[in-house]
Formats: structure tokens, C-alpha cells, sequence
């Protein structure tokens, strides 16, 4: 089933092969969610390029080896737990990575849930769960982290893994569609307010990534008639992922804000004339 690359859309390289290592020198990064799929991913890759990387997730056991691979690349690394739904659990993870690694420089809101649905079956709390984890979680950890980066005084980069579903409606995936648009109004609306402290707010939208959590979203393997919607003729892999939040934390990026990048190998394209 996967599709790490085709003749026509090959994978996508390390970031070590497509950025200078000293890129990120001297950034401490934040990545909820970053013990697994895109998130470990953009944790590594941040770390091969010189940042400090912290991952905070619910369960330490995806943790643990990620901080390891970190560690392995030279940088120090800080794993902690965190349910981003909570507002006071978020706190303390801000305090714990600020304590550990120094100011957070740049935020990475990759925390995600999903499941494919019905709305008519969707119960009030399922709802809950999955609009709680984009929407609140990005919201808590944007405060959080912004209140210090603004006490800091030297900016800092503010990016949200939204998902193309957020554009033409999510049929089945209602509560992930509509968390998703909030998501990337909310770092339009940051990017607007947070401007004057230096503090950049941009979004990227995955199409479909193959990862364990996107199997266990639609209760398997994705369909292979999804690819006939998918210009590239191929699934994302997290990889795919990676250049744009490399890009977005770094000085490439001090003129770029509010923006919305998507990953997503054309699916958003429409493949009709009419
Ligand atoms: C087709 C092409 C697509 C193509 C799809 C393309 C999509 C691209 C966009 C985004 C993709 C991704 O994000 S992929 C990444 C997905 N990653 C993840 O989901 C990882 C994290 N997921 C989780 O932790 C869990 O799966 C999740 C249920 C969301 C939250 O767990 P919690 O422990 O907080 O919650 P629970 O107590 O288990 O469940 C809370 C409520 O949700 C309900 N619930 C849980 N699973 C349910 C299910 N499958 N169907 C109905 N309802 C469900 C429960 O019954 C509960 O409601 P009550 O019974 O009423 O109490
Ligand atoms: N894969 C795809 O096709 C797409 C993915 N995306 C988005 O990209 C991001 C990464 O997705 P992907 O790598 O596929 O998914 P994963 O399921 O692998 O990653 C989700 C991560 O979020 C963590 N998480 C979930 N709920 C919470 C919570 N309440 N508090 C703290 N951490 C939580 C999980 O860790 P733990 O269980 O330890 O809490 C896990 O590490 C998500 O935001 C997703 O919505 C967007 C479009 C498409």
C-alpha cells in the first residue's frame, strides 16, 4: 500500500539533503503530537538542522524514542505529557519545556484526532474530543506559548498543521473539517494581532498522509479509490510534510504570515472540466 514515491512524484528527501544544517541553530522547538507520524518527523528533521527540540504528547510511550533519536543528532531534547485539551496541562508543559531547553522560539500545533462518521452518529462528546484536540488544543498552546514569546520580546514562529478538509466541507469527518477551518482562522487572526511582537502565525494543510493515525481514523487501510482523486497518484508519506515546517520556522520564512500552504499532491485540484 505505501507509496513512497512514483516515477513522476518521488519521495520527498531528508531535510539534511535540502537545507543547510545550521539552519535552525539556536531555535528551541515545541511539537505536540511529535511522537508519532508528521509529528516525529518535523521533531528529527528540526534537530538534524540545529534546534532544541521538546515533544508532548498524552502517552510517554511514543515519546521516549523519538527524544532518543533527538538526542542522537547532537541536540538535547525535552519529552513531557500533556492533554492539549486541558488548558492548565498546557501550561505546565510550556513551564516544563521554558525550564529545560529555554524559550520556546518556535511552535509547532501537530496534535491531532480524528475518526470517520456519519454526523448523524456523532455523539455530542465525540464531537467534543476531536474539535477539542485541533481547535482548543491549537488555541491553549498558541496562548500559552505566545504570552511568553511576547514577554520574551524576540518573536517567533507559530505553525498548525490544519488539513486540506478545512476547504470544501468534510463529508464523514464533520468535527475534523470544521476544528481544522478554525484552526487556520485562528492563525490568521494571531498573525494579524501578533504581528508587532515579531511573531509569525501560518498554517499547513496535509492532504492524506499515511500514518498509523490516519489508519486508525478510517478503521484501516485508506481505500485506493481515494487516489483517484489525488493528482500525484500516490498518498503522502510525513516526509512530504517536512520542507514546510522546516521552511516556516526558519528565516526564510521572517516575511511570511497568515499564510496557508497546503502538502497534499493536488488532491484539492479539481480532475474535471466542469
Ligand atoms: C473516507 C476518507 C477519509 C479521508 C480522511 C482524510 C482526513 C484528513 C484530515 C485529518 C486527518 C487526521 O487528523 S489523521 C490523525 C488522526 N489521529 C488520531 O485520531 C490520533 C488520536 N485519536 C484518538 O485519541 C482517538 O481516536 C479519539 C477518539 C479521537 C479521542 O480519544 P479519547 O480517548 O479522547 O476519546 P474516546 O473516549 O475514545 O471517545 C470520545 C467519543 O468519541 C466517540 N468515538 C470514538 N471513535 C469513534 C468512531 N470511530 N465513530 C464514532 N464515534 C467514535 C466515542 O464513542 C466517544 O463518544 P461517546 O460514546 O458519546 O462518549
Ligand atoms: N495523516 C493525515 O492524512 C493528515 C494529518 N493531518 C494532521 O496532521 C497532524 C499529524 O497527523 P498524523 O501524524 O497523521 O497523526 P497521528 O495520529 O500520528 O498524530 C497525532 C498525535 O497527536 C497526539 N495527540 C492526540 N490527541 C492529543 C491530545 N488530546 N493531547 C496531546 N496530544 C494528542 C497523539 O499522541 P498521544 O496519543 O500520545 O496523545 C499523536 O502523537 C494532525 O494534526 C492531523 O490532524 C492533517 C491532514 C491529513
Amino acid at each position: 500500500m505505501a507509496r513512497e514515491g512514483t516515477e513522476h512524484w518521488p519521495a520527498t528527501p531528508p531535510a539534511t539533503a535540502l537545507f543547510a544544517d545550521d539552519l535552525l541553530d539556536g531555535e528551541v522547538a515545541l511539537i505536540t503530537g511529535g511522537g508519532t507520524g508528521i509529528g516525529e518527523e518535523i521533531a528529527v528533521a528540526y534537530a538534524e538542522l540545529g534546534a532544541d527540540v521538546a515533544i508532548a504528547s498524552r502517552n510517554m510511550d511514543h515519546l521516549e524514542p523519538v527524544a532518543e533519536r533527538i538526542e542522537a543528532t547532537g541536540q538535547s531534547a525535552c519529552a513531557t505529557t500533556v492533554d492539549v485539551r486541558e488548558m492548565d496541562r498546557v501550561e505546565e508543559m510550556v513551564e516544563t519545556v521554558t525550564d529545560e531547553l529555554g524559550d520556546i522560539t518556535v511552535l509547532v500545533n501537530n496534535a491531532g484526532a480524528n475518526f470517520v462518521t456519519p454526523t448523524e452518529s456523532l455523539s455530542a462528546n465525540g464531537w467534543r474530543s476531536v474539535v477539542g484536540t485541533i481547535l482548543d488544543g491549537t488555541a491553549y498552546c498558541s496562548m500559552a506559548v505566545g504570552e511568553r514569546m511576547i514577554e520574551h520580546g524576540e518573536g517567533g514562529s507559530i505553525i498548525s498543521m490544519g488539513a486540506t478538509n478545512s476547504v470544501n466541507g468534510a463529508p464523514y469527518h464533520a468535527h475534523s473539517g470544521a476544528g481544522k477551518a478554525g484552526v487556520h482562522n485562528l492563525m490568521q487572526t494571531l498573525g494579524a494581532e501578533w504581528a508587532k511582537f515579531g511573531i509569525r502565525a501560518n498554517t499547513i494543510a496535509p492532504g492524506i498522509i499515511e500514518t498509523e493515525g490516519i489508519a486508525g481514523a478510517v478503521g484501516g487501510e485508506l481505500p485506493e479509490m481515494l487516489l483517484e482523486e489525488i493528482h500525484a497518484d500516490r498518498f503522502g508519506q510525513p516526509a512530504d510534510c517536512v520542507p514546510l515546517a522546516v521552511f516556516l520556522a526558519s528565516p526564510a520564512a521572517n516575511y511570511v504570515t497568515g499564510a496557508y500552504y497546503s502538502a497534499d499532491g493536488g488532491h484539492l485540484l479539481p480532475n474535471v472540466p466542469f
